[in-house]
């Protein structure tokens, strides 16, 4: 992807994500498809005086596009918005194709077995926590793993992003023009293990506002069933998961507001 696209997105986002969270409320009201499904798990985490704010968009079909016509006209930020989303598309298509192979399946394989049809974007806002009065970490994002196949993942320079690697927190650095790649919950379920999906968080700055994008191709409305596919399970490589769609997937994950980071546990044999 074109780091120009990109740049173009961020200021986008960046100039336009306040004026779109005003607007959320009445979105959500009138928008239908609008699942605001981590207000509920950042409400319980968050300092008492801090807020963040998130809203998400499942774009899935044209119908669904009427949504971001809603939340976007008002913002005027349709156009930039799709193109960034018509972007991500393109580099997902790319990706699930050498994930494809790098795990031994057919370059298509993934993408036969619908693991693109589906995207939930998710826009967050963190504003600032100047609150140094204990040393806890303030969290914008509490831990968790994605409940996608894949994420695609645009943040801003401010930084604050950690995945947990080896028993450490380690900061996911912005590099100016790059997205970040990360492998969620479904693949780690398609695969039967073979890709893990990475428990991650995001800690808020004392001073600036943080923005970021993340694209996540996932399952939430579909009733297609998925399960560890057949390439990866043999007589020495029992299946690990049930076959879910991501409808139960979704129901599990927030019935658990308090910790997701093993949300497939549920569906394991
Ligand atoms: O804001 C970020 O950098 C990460 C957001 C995130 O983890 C998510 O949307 O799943
Ligand atoms: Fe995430």
């Amino acid at each position: 992807m074109q780091g120009g696209k990109i740049d173009t997105g961020v200021n986008a986002v960046k100039n336009k994500a306040a004026a779109a969270l005003g607007d959320m409320a009445e979105v959500i009201k009138t928008g239908g498809v609008v699942a605001p499904v981590f207000l509920p798990r950042l409400a319980t985490y968050l300092a008492q005086w801090y807020l963040s704010l998130a809203f998400f968009v499942i774009v899935t079909n044209d119908a669904n596009w009427k949504v971001f016509d809603s939340m976007f006209q008002r913002t005027r930020n349709q156009e930039i918005f799709e193109e960034y989303v018509k972007h991500v598309r393109n580099l997902g298509e790319t990706l699930f194709e050498l994930i494809s192979e790098a795990v031994g399946l057919r370059r298509d394989r993934l993408k036969e077995a619908k693991c693109e049809e589906g995207m939930l974007v998710s826009c967050h806002y963190y504003p600032p926590c100047p609150d140094n009065s204990d040393a806890r970490p303030k969290l914008g994002s509490v831990q968790h793993c994605d409940p996608s196949f894949l994420t695609l993942l645009l943040q801003d320079q401010i930084g604050g992003l950690q995945v947990f690697h080896e028993g450490n927190w380690v900061d996911v650095t912005p590099l100016h023009g790059a997205l970040v790649v990360n492998v969620g919950d479904f693949l780690r379920l398609m695969t039967n293990d073979q890709l893990k999906s990475v428990v991650h968080r995001v800690l808020v700055d004392r001073v600036s506002p943080r923005l970021s994008v993340a694209c996540l191709y996932t399952a939430t409305t579909s009733t297609t069933r998925f399960g560890p596919l057949k390439e990866f399970v043999s007589e020495s490589n029992a299946s690990r998961y049930r076959e879910i769609t991501g409808k139960e997937y979704f129901v599990h994950l927030l019935s658990k507001v308090k910790d997701n980071t093993r949300g497939l546990a549920e569906f394991e044999i």
